[in-house]
């Protein structure tokens, strides 16, 4: 086994006197895509947010989280992102105000050659519309500038927080094409409610349930049990048999 890039360890995170997550350990290998699931509101984008310290103020963060030797928890956003860690979060977060280019621009990290070559090359899309207003862009154009703005930068881990939500079909995999490829070269824990996009790309699966890690294992086998799938996820088997 290779030493995980990620090692979760009882996190726990309570909000306003709410217990959302009560010990949560899990690990995310070095390669390929994680994909954490879970029904609606048990608490994937508390998880993603508590690794990257933006739990809220009036929240509480206890247990651990090590990227390779680096612990995350505790530490404030601006460094954690400078060590490696990329955060594409749910609502996309782009500046509507300000171009393609300006976005992307305002992502660069001083000490580190932006790398646009790649983030070209995965979306010549953003190339083409780098005067546009982010804005006006169609919702799949901002998702695919929020991952972009991310790839400005080398990053060790991405977190990635429901990046095909609320897209069109065609749009969702032409989400998941570039996630992909990302994927051959970042470690990505993903966050996907879309079981046809969980296949296509996740290799292992962490599965919370009532604040806890009810399952952890190889994404696809989760898939390929129906029973298991529906009475974790709450889903019915047509949407497992895509
Ligand atoms: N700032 C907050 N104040 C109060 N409750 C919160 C706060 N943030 C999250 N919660 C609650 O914590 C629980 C977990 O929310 P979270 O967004 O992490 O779930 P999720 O698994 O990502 O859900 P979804 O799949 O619906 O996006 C929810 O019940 C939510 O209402």
């Amino acid at each position: 086994m290779m030493e995980p890039i990620l090692t979760v360890e009882e996190l726990s995170v309570r909000i306003a006197g709410l217990h959302i997550l009560q010990g949560v350990s899990f690990t995310v290998a070095p390669t390929g895509v994680t994909v954490l699931l879970g029904r609606n509101g048990v608490g994937k984008t508390t998880t993603l947010r508590a690794l990257v310290g933006l739990t809220p103020r009036n929240g509480e963060v206890r247990g651990t989280a090590q990227m390779g030797n680096r612990a995350l928890l505790g530490q404030p956003t601006h460094r954690l992102v400078r060590s490696g860690l990329g955060y594409v979060p749910e609502d996309r977060c782009v500046f509507a105000g300000l171009t393609v280019a300006e976005n992307l621009r305002l992502a660069e990290r001083r000490g580190s050659t932006p790398a646009y070559d790649r983030v070209f090359a995965l979306f010549p899309e953003l190339d083409r519309r780098s005067r546009q207003r982010a804005g006006s862009l169609s919702g799949g154009q901002q998702q695919m500038l929020a991952i972009g703005r991310v790839l400005i930068n080398d990053n060790r881990l991405l977190l990635v927080d429901e990046p095909t939500k609320g897209l069109a079909p065609k749009v969702v995999t032409e989400v998941a094409e570039v996630l992909e490829r990302v994927a051959e070269s970042v470690p990505v824990l993903l966050v996907e409610q879309n079981l046809a996009v969980v296949r296509r790309l996740a290799h292992d699966a962490v599965v919370l349930a009532a604040g806890q890690v009810a399952w952890t294992g190889n994404a696809q086998e989760l898939l390929a049990e129906t029973e298991l799938t529906r009475s974790l996820l709450g889903v019915g088997s047509a949407e497992v048999h895509h």
